[in-house]
């Protein structure tokens, strides 16, 4: 998969005439989902009903096709066959926003963080004032400890990373989709991506879809998670997680915590046993 950043514009008036975003509580639905690759079968009428204004997980097996189905679901890789709907609307009739694992060539390298951030507002057109308002909104619930006016590159990896994030915050998408945002940091940035994340969930409550090999990052994001099997990939089980929020380093120790994990990791076994996995 190309390492892009998708943006896709509301359509309509310009972003100062559109009315403040509504959250939306229907549903993502998808039906029928059918995906190959060369022959090898990843999908064959997969179905999934979920919760949007909630953050979604996404977990399973090496290779069992977690970032296919959020590229599909998101319009960025085509279906073979089957159908994903936001509250009953397309994927071109949603506002979405991705963020990928690799930062480095997500973001434009020759204009600065901040013109980086700002990029997707100019391209949609949305006036000046409107647009500062709108970061000066973001900065203040995301804790930024660098300087937005430095280049990308001079950078550390998180700091890009963040960039990434908050570029796809701007837009004030209905939904986020996630692929590994955070595997290529280390652990003390990765706990600090966490946290910023979560206070951005707890205030604006973006539908989001995470993929995550990191089984102790993906209970302690979401609301649920989403269990896949091997492939030809079913939803293996979704489990509900009822932590309080914020949930900061000390709760991925709790004795409920652990008992989701190790609810998880049975599931997990049982699936990965259950099916040698494929070439
Ligand atoms: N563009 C492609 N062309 C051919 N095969 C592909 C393509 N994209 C994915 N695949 C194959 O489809 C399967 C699912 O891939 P995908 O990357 O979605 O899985 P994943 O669960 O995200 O993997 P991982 O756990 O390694 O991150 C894999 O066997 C992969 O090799």
């Amino acid at each position: 998969m190309g390492q892009i950043h998708a943006l896709r514009p509301t359509e309509g008036p310009p972003a100062e005439a559109a009315p403040a975003p509504v959250p939306r509580r229907g549903k993502l639905t998808i039906r029928g989902l059918s995906k190959s690759f060369n022959g090898a079968v990843v999908y064959d009428g997969f179905d999934l009903d979920l919760p949007l204004g909630s953050f979604i997980s996404i977990f399973g097996p090496n290779g069992c096709g977690k970032s296919t189905l959020i590229n599909m679901i998101s319009g960025l890789a085509p279906m073979d066959a089957g159908q994903a709907l936001y509250d009953g609307r397309t994927i071109g009739e949603t506002n979405i926003s991705y963020v990928f694992q690799n930062y480095r060539e997500a973001l434009f390298p020759w204009i600065r963080s901040i013109d980086n951030i700002l990029y997707p507002l100019k391209v949609m057109g949305v006036p000046r004032a409107e647009r500062k308002r709108r970061v000066e909104a973001l900065l203040a619930e995301f804790d930024v400890k660098f300087d937005l006016a430095a280049y990308p590159y001079t950078l550390s990896g998180g700091q890009q990373q963040t960039v990434s994030i908050l570029r796809a915050l701007v837009t004030e998408p209905e939904v986020l989709f996630l692929d590994e945002p955070f595997s290529a940091l280390d652990y003390e940035m990765t706990l600090f991506m966490r946290e910023q994340l979560q206070k951005i969930f707890m205030k604006r409550s973006i539908t989001t879809l995470l993929v995550s090999h990191d089984l102790e990052e993906a209970i302690q994001l979401a609301d649920k998670l989403v269990l896949l099997s091997r492939r030809p990939t079913r939803v293996a089980e979704i489990v509900d997680i009822a932590l309080p929020w914020p949930r900061d380093g000390a709760a991925t120790t709790s004795e409920e915590f652990t008992a989701l994990k190790r609810r998880c990791l049975d599931t997990f076994w049982r699936e990965v046993k259950a099916a040698p996995e494929p070439s």
